[in-house]
């Protein structure tokens, strides 16, 4: 059974990442890639299905976890009656290389430790072949099936039974005992063993001089570090594709089927992550995904997908695992994402917002780069009008939402402020009007003057919490009654025990059965947009509620679930963390 989800921790090399619990058990790990099929499942299933633990055999009386200062390094410390012992847990970086490292120093007294090594591959299906082997001057435990190759290195190997490969051994203070496994594919021999005292230096001094550039002019500078670093960690490093979160089907709803595959790119929520890396100064990450992006979206404007894989394929397909119970018993467990296929008309809105920043600053455009924006918003003129899944990707019928409205006003916006302010070519007349015509039709069918806010969409009474960001991408001031209205129905119609749900889930309109829990950059949302309407007292207060919610090492789920105070959905979840620091940064 897998812990709750704050009890984890990630650690990750830029191509992959993992989660490590706080019992010392890796629960999820997919290799090489984000989205490669997992050999750790046991996070979607039991220990049956993947896990690599290293942790005291004896009762442990305490436990607790940092992330070395402005790294991704994890280091969990526990007690037993008889001693201390701490875990430190990476992924090298900048080496190409798909490598964990798990070094164990006893620090205190004597600890016995116990060591369970489960491979299986495939999403936990696959028992694979594991033999002993000399390679290097050393003994290595190798595990093969189909692809996969995965490497166990150590000063005591665990020996097998049962399908599992275990062990216990003694330490006592000063003894320090350093595992390592490294993937490569099975028809490779394997692999030279890690320069690990280089390696472990390297990855701590690239993540520390990374992360040493964060913005401390900000309330909550630390949490605001620690949610750029793993904003870094989703980055794909070799493609510039930035994943959602690097985990498959954490539910929405425990017990439920919203269970979904974060483990790609989405424009919205990759242009989103850009843009809080930029407003906190990280201008060269915009050049890698603008290249990405040229990459993913080449070809026909038409043919626009809302996610791509990290190297920009196209094909997700969505299926499910039936082979995996789900967490806490959640099924189905999903892998691919359905919703690849949807008409999501904010999504453009949401890039032309990032290479908007981008350029200001000081990123130039290159011909083919305003050529792609160019075609994508002609593309969008003559499609403007029509209906979408909107931002929440709702699997009921199309409508049309007014954020999709609002962002369809912001693609149009961005494209003529690149003429007008940045000299760029293009039929400048024409996306004028049509940014007039579509703002003209929100303030008429999606605002409700009963009321006196917006709403959901255009056949709704309904709000919805993404209409929280109508100042926030400039559409109305902050201090405009329309958008105060909307703020104070928001507040009143989503708000569960001070947090935001996105929308009421009663109406049917999303198309699912069960219900969710707050959102949590809906929240983040909410002091921003407190923020550009000068309230800046309740923002501040509210953003300290939402920091609170963190876990022990800064890190935050998709939803939070405040009636059993526990993280819900994907973890971490970009989503939550650009939206920490954007509202972070509104109260700069
Ligand atoms: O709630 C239904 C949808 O949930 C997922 O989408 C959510 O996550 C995306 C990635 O962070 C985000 O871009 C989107 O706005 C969220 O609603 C899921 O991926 C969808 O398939 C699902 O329909």
């Amino acid at each position: 059974m897998a812990l709750p989800i704050e009890d984890y921790a990630l650690i990750g090399d830029r191509g992959t990442a993992a989660l490590v619990g706080k019992d010392g058990s890796i629960d999820w790990l997919c290799l090489p890639r984000f989205d490669s099929p997992a050999c750790f499942a046991a996070l979607l299933g039991t220990e049956d299905n993947g896990r690599w633990l290293l942790a005291p055999a004896d009762p442990v009386t305490a436990t607790s976890r940092r992330y070395v200062d402005g790294t991704a390094l994890l280091e969990t410390t526990f007690t037993t009656a008889g001693g201390e012992v701490v875990l430190l847990d990476l992924m090298p970086t900048g080496d190409g290389r798909a490598d964990v490292v798990r070094r164990l120093t006893c620090t205190r007294g004597t600890v016995r430790i116990r060591h369970d090594w489960v491979v299986r591959t495939d999403y936990g299906q696959v028992r694979p072949w594991v033999s002993r082997e000399h390679a290097y001057d050393e003994e290595v435990v190798v595990a093969v099936a189909g692809p996969d190759k995965l490497v166990l290195r150590g000063p005591r190997l665990p020996r097998g039974h049962d399908g599992h490969h275990s062990d216990e051994f003694e330490m006592t203070a000063g003894d320090e005992a350093t595992f390592s496994m490294t993937w490569v594919n099975s028809w490779f021999d394997v692999p030279a063993p890690l320069g690990m005292t280089e390696r472990v230096a390297a990855t701590t001094r690239e993540q520390r001089e990374w992360s040493q550039r964060s913005p401390r002019d900000v309330p909550h500078a630390d949490m605001v570090r620690r949610s750029l670093l793993t904003l870094l960690l989703m980055t794909h490093a070799e493609t510039g594709g930035i994943v959602a979160a690097p985990t498959t089907s954490l539910p929405e709803d425990f017990g439920g089927e919203r269970n979904w595959d974060y483990r790609y790119c989405w424009l919205r929520d990759a242009a989103l992550t850009l843009e809080s890396l930029l407003g906190a100064g990280y201008d060269d990450e915009a050049l890698d995904w603008r290249r990405w992006l040229l990459r993913a979206v080449a070809g026909d404007p038409a043919d626009l997908q809302i996610m791509y894989t990290v190297d920009g394929g196209r094909q997700l397909p969505e299926r499910e695992l039936p082979h995996l119970p789900g967490y806490a018993d959640s099924r189905p467990v999903r892998i691919g994402n359905g919703a690849v296929s949807q008409r999501q008309n904010d999504v453009l809105g949401e890039v032309m917002i990032a290479l908007e920043l981008a350029r200001e600053a000081g990123l130039a455009e290159t011909p083919n780069s305003w050529a792609l924006q160019r075609a994508l918003v002609d593309e969008l003129a003559d499609h403007w009008d029509e209906p979408d899944n909107g931002l929440w990707e709702i699997r009921g019928p199309q409508r049309h939402f007014t954020h999709s409205r609002v962002m369809v006003w912001v693609a149009f916006d961005r494209a003529v402020r690149a003429v007008e302010q940045h000299d760029l070519p293009g039929p400048v007349e024409r996306w004028r009007e049509l940014r007039d015509r579509v703002r003209e039709e929100i303030l008429d069918k999606g605002f409700d003057s009963t009321r006196g806010t917006f709403t959901q969409h255009y056949d709704a009474t309904e709000v919805d919490a993404s209409l929280l960001t109508i100042p926030l991408v400039g559409f109305l001031p902050g201090d405009d009654p329309r958008v105060l209205g909307t703020i104070e129905a928001i507040m009143t119609d989503l708000m569960r025990d001070g947090l935001l749900l996105r929308y009421r889930t009663q109406t049917g309109v999303d198309g699912l059965t069960g219900d969710e829990h707050p959102f949590l950059a809906c929240s983040f949302w909410l002091v921003s947009a407190l923020a550009s309407a000068g309230r800046r007292d309740e923002a501040g207060a509210l953003l300290d509620r939402l920091c609170a919610l963190a876990n022990d090492v800064g890190l935050l789920s998709e939803e939070y679930d405040p009636a059993h105070q526990r993280m819900v959905g994907n973890f971490p979840q970009a989503f939550s963390h650009l939206a920490l620091v954007q509202a972070a940064l509104a109260l700069r």
